[in-house]
């Protein structure tokens, strides 16, 4: 379910006509439902209900100051994933005091910060990163609340490079040796335990492997308390799927309800505070990325669409093999149908954003590519020295700007790091 869709054979974000965002702001452009995005925050608060809980968006999903910003007045807190992401959290008016900090590798600067601005919780991946923040936690005479990032080795039967709970996977403390590093962490003057957590992979499409994963959650939180370590929260991280093409994922609520079900059966739980670090499933369906075809190519074993957008705007396609749809914004001139590889102008063979994709199109056309929410513009890059596009907010009849594209003098000048964004203001 999202905002997007056609009237009058013209497709729309919220009441928007999507040629009007293309003419006003150009193409490639992302574009994103700001209904969507705080109808899908809502479905996982909703569903938790009186339940004391926490939904930390993950950050790296879609970074947008405007997207933070929202989300950080519908009440959210925030994963985050580097000290950028901490600093983009408080520009776009998040509270620190809602904030995780996730990853494998988290350098001293980005402790200290994190440290100094006073985040919720730092999830522990290693018995060396637990050393590192006791050492930068005494040195700035602060305690540091920690959860352990623990790995239960369950197959989330998702894409090999983005599963994350198997023992094979460079992610968390293996699940055997967590009691121990709890041990070692209880007994540490500047660290304090508070969580325990844990992420095991993302666009997972069945809930079972996340109640596999809290099923053995819990049997750790018992040992735990027999250490006489006391944990505040569980965080089961993000993960859950969506539909990019015929995938049928649980809800948000769906999935919401089914953890808070099984967690229930654990005496004692209704006292724990239950966090979820989504991303995509509240961005993905929330965005999409409008392109406009420059030549039809037909060749002799394919036909090819190039459109102005390509792998640097949105990867996922090359990197993952990922299918998006591809919608033609204007169905109403009459076209004929072909099948068409849709590529992008990057130099390489790789760069497609769909293939074998029956549309019915002329050059000039625009194109709305879907599901563009998540994992779209935060991997775009300046390959081929092409400038990033500008990114843009629907609110019902309205739009607005929440960054602009790239100016290519900028690139050249290497000033093109911090690029304009607005915060939007209630
Ligand atoms: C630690 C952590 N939390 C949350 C997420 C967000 O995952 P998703 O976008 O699949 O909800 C990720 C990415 O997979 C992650 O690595
Ligand atoms: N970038 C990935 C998701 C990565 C998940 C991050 N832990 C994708 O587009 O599917």
């Amino acid at each position: 379910m999202d905002h997007f869709d056609y009237r009058d054979g013209v497709l729309h974000a919220e009441d928007v006509p999507l040629p009007r965002l293309a003419e006003e702001f150009g193409t490639p452009c992302y574009v994103y439902s700001k209904a969507t995005l705080a109808r899908h925050f809502r479905a996982y608060t909703e569903a938790l209900g009186s339940h004391p809980h926490l939904i930390c968006y993950a950050v790296k999903a879609n970074s947008n100051l405007a997207v933070l910003n929202l989300l950080a007045r519908l009440g959210a807190g925030f994963d985050i994933v580097s000290v950028g992401e901490l600093e983009r959290v408080l520009v776009a008016g998040g509270d620190p005091a809602k904030v995780v900090f996730s990853g494998v590798a988290k350098e001293e600067n980005e402790l200290e910060r994190a440290l100094s601005v006073g985040i919720k919780c730092f999830n522990v991946e290693s018995r060396a990163e637990l050393e590192r923040l006791e050492a930068v936690a005494r040195g700035m005479d602060k305690v540091a609340p920690v959860s352990l990032r623990v790995n239960p080795d369950v197959d989330a039967g998702t894409h090999p490079y983005i599963s994350t709970g198997l023992k094979d996977n460079k992610f968390g403390i293996p699940v055997d040796e967590a009691r121990e590093v709890y041990r070692q962490a209880a007994a540490m003057e500047h660290v304090r335990v508070v969580g325990l957590d844990c992420h095991i992979g993302s666009q997972l499409t069945d809930t079972a492997p996340f109640l596999d994963a809290l099923d053995r959650l819990l049997v750790l939180l018992e040992r735990l308390a027999e250490d006489g370590i006391a944990i505040e929260h569980l965080d089961l991280g993000g993960g859950l799927g969506v539909t990019y093409r015929d995938e049928r994922p649980p809800e948000p609520f769906d999935y919401a309800t089914a953890l808070l079900e099984r967690l229930s059966r654990w005496p004692g739980s209704e006292r724990l505070t239950l966090l979820f670090e989504p991303g995509r499933s509240i961005a993905a369906n929330a965005g999409v990325l409008l392109t406009r075809v420059e030549f039809l190519k037909p060749g002799e074993t394919r036909n090819f669409a190039i459109v102005d957008a390509a792998m640097n705007d949105l990867i996922r396609p090359s990197l993952y093999q990922a299918w998006q749809a591809i919608l033609p914004v204007d169905t109403t001139p009459a076209r004929e149908a072909g099948t068409y590889d849709v590529v992008g102008p990057v130099c390489e063979t790789g760069d497609f954003l769909g293939k074998d994709r029956e549309l019915a199109i002329a050059a000039g056309d625009l194109l709305a590519v879907r599901s563009a929410g998540a994992y779209g513009f935060v991997m775009a890059s300046n390959y081929n020295s092409r400038p990033r596009p500008p990114e843009v907010m629907v609110d019902g009849d309205r739009s607005h700007l929440v960054r602009r594209r790239e100016r290519l003098e900028e690139l050249w000048a290497g000033e093109a790091t911090l690029p304009d964004e607005s915060v939007e203001t209630p």
